[in-house]
């Protein structure tokens, strides 16, 4: 797979680690920062990753920062995207099972690093269950119109 990462400084060494495992198990990474663990905003790299994604330039993403809030609520405001934040190996699997998410986030003040790298073989390997959760995510569509039309209506 080809895989966009992207982390703040609170995510960065989670983002490194992950990196190397994954390239080590052949996937091709695309990795969009951050570059170090200086102290910056995290909107910006769930922005590159988000927007990766859903042009489909890359098969999946992965982002890490402190909490996974933040990344979160970035991710998310991309149509498209379905990025769920990650807490144990139960999170991880429902949010492909389930939501067929598209984006992984963890928070690296919050999971041991050698969870969040089972976190991503899960995330990885686990296929959407489809059916009636196929139906469901297929709201989302009525929701992406939605957001359109509020943001045509704000910016007009
Ligand atoms: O949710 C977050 C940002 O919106 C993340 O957890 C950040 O990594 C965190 O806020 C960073 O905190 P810091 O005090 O700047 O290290």
């Amino acid at each position: 797979m080809k895989i966009a990462l992207g982390a703040d400084h609170a995510g960065y060494r989670y983002k490194e680690a992950i990196k190397e495992k994954l390239q080590e198990a052949g996937h091709e990474v695309v990795d969009f920062g951050t570059s170090d663990e200086q102290p910056m905003g995290t909107a910006p790299f769930a922005q590159k990753v988000a927007r990766a994604v859903v042009l489909g330039e890359c098969d999946r993403g992965i982002l890490v920062c402190g909490t996974g809030g933040g990344m979160s609520v970035c991710a998310n405001r991309y149509p498209g995207v379905r990025a769920v934040l990650c807490f144990n190996e139960f999170t991880a699997k429902m949010a492909r099972a389930h939501n067929d998410a598209n984006i992984l986030v963890m928070g690296s003040r919050v999971t041991p690093l050698e969870e969040a790298l089972r976190f991503v073989d899960i995330f990885l390997n686990t296929p959407f269950d489809g059916g009636k959760y196929a139906e469901r995510l297929r709201y989302l569509e009525e929701v992406e119109k939605d957001v359109f039309q509020l943001l045509k209506e704000k910016f007009s």
